[in-house]
């Protein structure tokens, strides 16, 4: 398959570079916003055209929560227009799409694992423009698959290990949240759960849930991260109301992952992801 990466700067998109190497079958076309802005209808498609390209992996978003609330129109047109544009071009053709969503388009009120079908009802600007993101690509009728995932994090790009790890270096001590669970995702595991569904084919319009397996606080994401990094900090939990911020954010997000395993993918244990996440951030890395 020729597969185009957009947004294949990001920590998705750089995690899946990090693995094509192992999918030898296909040939991947990475891009970011410099050869191909989402919002951009023919520059897409006059990609897709020129790398006979049969399926778009689409990690290309606006994914500052707390920005968001305060510049919704540019959270809009990339979330958004992003994903119609995708989707037209999509349709069009008569090619795949995967696209990455993600449990903020829940409201948190649940206590237990968040099933694909369970009502939608986002807390904040970022989880109302992609559901409303999903929504467009629904609507195009093109073959998509949405993939929801939750608490990303990796080697590369802004995610809460790296700030936890900078934290660690600069404080004697911090407050985390423990009112708000979920489960964190190792982006190297959503990006081999990407290539098993495009594997499988894209036809119709499905949505999956992917997150690493368990169900923790980020209070005990931050603890782990400092015991793995050996960093000594004294992290006090605090509740939500505690550390406010501009964005709400759901309480309970664990998502539901039986029908992704299903399809054949396989969900890792989210501490065993972390150390392996872990172990190549503390290695040195050559200039
Ligand atoms: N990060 C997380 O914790 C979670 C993320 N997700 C979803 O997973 C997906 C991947 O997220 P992640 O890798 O963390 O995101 P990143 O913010 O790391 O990467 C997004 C990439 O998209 C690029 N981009 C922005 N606007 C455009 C545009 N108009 N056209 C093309 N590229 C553009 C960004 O470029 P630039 O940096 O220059 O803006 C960046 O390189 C997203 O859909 C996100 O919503 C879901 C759950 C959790
Ligand atoms: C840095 C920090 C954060 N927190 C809290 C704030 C927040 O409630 C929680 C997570 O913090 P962050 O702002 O790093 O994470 P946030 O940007 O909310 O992460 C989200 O990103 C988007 C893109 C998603 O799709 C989500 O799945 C999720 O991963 O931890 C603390 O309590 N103490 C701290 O020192």
């Amino acid at each position: 398959m020729n597969i185009l990466v957009t947004g294949g700067n990001g920590q998705l998109g750089c995690s899946l570079r990090k693995v094509a190497g192992m999918y030898p079958q296909h040939r991947f076309v990475f891009t970011d916003v410099p050869e191909a802005d989402i919002t951009d209808r023919a520059c897409i498609a006059a990609l897709a055209e020129k790398h006979a390209i049969d399926l778009i992996v689409n990690c290309a978003a606006y994914t500052a929560v707390d920005r968001a609330e305060s510049d919704a129109e540019t959270a809009a047109k990339i979330n958004v227009q992003g994903s119609e544009v995708l989707a037209g071009v999509a349709r069009e053709r008569g090619i795949g799409l995967i696209h990455i969503s993600t449990d903020y388009v829940f409201d948190g009120e649940s206590c237990h694992p968040l099933k694909e079908d369970r009502p939608t009802a986002p807390q904040g600007v970022y989880g109302r423009t992609k559901l409303a993101g999903e929504q467009a690509i629904e609507a195009s009728r093109c073959n998509a698959c949405v993939i929801r995932t939750a608490w990303l994090y990796s080697e590369y790009g802004n995610n809460f290990v790296k700030t936890m790890l900078r934290l660690g270096r600069e404080r004697d001590e911090l407050n985390v949240v423990y009112d708000q669970v979920g489960t964190p995702t190792y982006a190297t595991d959503l990006a081999h759960a990407i290539l098993r569904l495009a594997e499988r084919g894209v036809s119709g319009f499905e949505v999956y849930h992917f997150s690493d397996e368990g169900a923790i606080s980020w209070y005990d994401f931050a603890k782990a991260v400092f015991a793995l990094a050996g960093i000594d900090i004294r992290v006090g939990a605090i509740e939500t109301a505690a550390y406010p911020t501009p964005a709400r954010r759901p309480a309970y997000s664990v998502l539901a992952k039986d029908k992704i395993r299903e399809a054949g993918v396989r969900v890792p244990y989210w501490l065993d992801s972390l150390r392996e996440c872990m172990a190549i951030l503390s290695v040195p890395t050559e200039k």
